[in-house]
């Protein structure tokens, strides 16, 4: 699947200049084109691969190139009074390429968590490709700000886009690693889930050419009919033998047929990688009993997959989730590891969820608090920065 990737505030930006990169590493071809907006200038020139004439800077006139300060209702502002300056950079996208807009965001901050929804109205009334979300829950020890942000723009970003995919920073974040260095691999953990799914049925330059059973439209019926959705992913090595044939840990690898596999042991595998995926860790934790609709994705060399597995998986799948429209498929891939991605779209038993919509609940009856917060926060920043910084380009 081919996306226009939009990365709005910090968050959206680092984690789209990160797709970037793993695109080259993989060539997995699914980043058509990549923008970044923001209302803060550093930012924007901290990033690595986004081209610098895709680099927005919004907002100039209110907050002088320093961010909005975790201020979500000053994001979303800037973002309608600036979108034609993002639309000017939209322009130079080849749309008629693109399968769907992905709008990535931090939903803590005030930027993204503002402006992204702005940003995902404005490209459907426009466009008529499917846009999606990817929004970033903040973590839960990040104060009360960040909390009151993801809820507001939670409830406004899932209105706007075709579906919200969610990861929530809160279940992935280790103890004692510094902030940085735990974005690095949480930003690395998002890439490689999201990347393997929207990267099925795409292939990139060099890769082995197979039919693949899954393509885009799977991906977009699975998507259609909105809400939330959160990924599953669990992957096993497969190894290089001395000769440059593949041998797998994965298939017990020790004898079977003429290339050292057994097709019994390999359905066995897929199956319980499958389990594993889908009763593992999610992007965003929920129960998958409820799920409108799924897709599961199967990659690896196409020796190691085989459709009794998958539709094995698949079927197991219909079960957990009680719904009647699981799709499945396989993805050949000449990576030394077979991996299963699972896409459950429309999730309704979702704690954090919950959480996110009492505190929106709640806040109505402390207003007056927050509002001091947020503006003390961007009183502090401006005054931080009496010089102004160098223009960005
Ligand atoms: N996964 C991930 N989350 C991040 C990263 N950077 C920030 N976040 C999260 O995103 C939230 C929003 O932060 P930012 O993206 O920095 O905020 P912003 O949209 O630029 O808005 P302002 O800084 O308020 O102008 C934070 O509360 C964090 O939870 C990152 O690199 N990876």
């Amino acid at each position: 699947m081919k996306l226009a990737m939009i990365g709005f505030g910090q968050a959206g930006g680092k984690i789209v200049d990160r797709f970037l990169e793993y695109d080259d590493r993989t060539n997995s071809g699914i980043v058509r084109a990549a923008i970044a907006v923001n209302s803060a200038k550093a930012d924007l020139i901290g990033l690595d691969r986004i081209p610098e004439e895709n680099r927005v800077l919004i907002g100039q006139a209110r907050v002088k190139g320093h961010g909005v300060g975790a201020d979500n209702e000053l994001g979303a502002e800037i973002a309608e009074e600036d979108i034609d300056e993002v639309q000017n950079a939209i322009d130079s996208i080849p749309t008629h390429e693109v399968d769907a807009f992905l709008v990535v965001s931090g939903m803590g901050g005030g930027t993204g968590s503002g402006g992204a929804p702005v940003l995902a109205k404005h490209l459907k009334r426009i466009y008529t490709i499917p846009v999606y979300g990817l929004g970033v829950l903040p973590g839960t020890d990040e104060g009360g700000i960040y909390t009151l942000n993801a809820a507001r723009s939670f409830q406004t970003f899932v209105r706007e886009v075709d579906n919200l995919l969610v990861f929530d920073n809160d279940s992935w974040r280790q103890t004692g690693e510094s902030v940085e260095g735990g974005y690095e691999k949480i930003n690395e953990e998002i890439v490689k889930r999201f990347g393997v799914l929207f990267g099925a049925g795409e292939v990139g330059e060099g890769q082995e050419v197979a039919e693949s059973v899954v393509d885009s439209s799977e991906i977009i019926n699975t998507l259609s009919g909105g809400g939330v959705s959160t990924v599953g992913y669990a992957s096993e090595e497969v190894e290089l033998n001395t000769s440059g044939g593949l041998l797998s840990r994965f298939t017990g690898g020790d004898g079977g047929g003429d290339d050292g596999l057994d097709a019994a042991n390999t359905t066995n595998r897929i199956t319980s990688l499958v389990r594993k995926a889908a009763l593992g860790r999610l992007t965003l934790p929920c129960e998958i009993e409820g799920t409108e609709r799924a897709l599961l994705v199967l990659s690896g060399p196409s020796k190691y997959l085989n459709r009794k597995g998958i539709e094995r998986g698949r079927k197991w799948l219909e079960e957990e989730t009680g719904s009647m429209e699981v799709r499945g498929g396989d993805f050949p891939r000449g990576e030394p590891e077979v991996s299963a991605a699972i896409l459950l779209s429309g999730v309704t038993n979702v704690p954090r969820i919950k959480r996110l919509q009492q505190v929106a609940i709640e806040a109505q009856d402390n207003m007056d608090d927050i509002q001091e917060e947020s503006d003390e926060n961007l009183e502090e920043l401006v005054e931080d920065d009496e010089d102004e910084l160098e223009p960005l380009f």
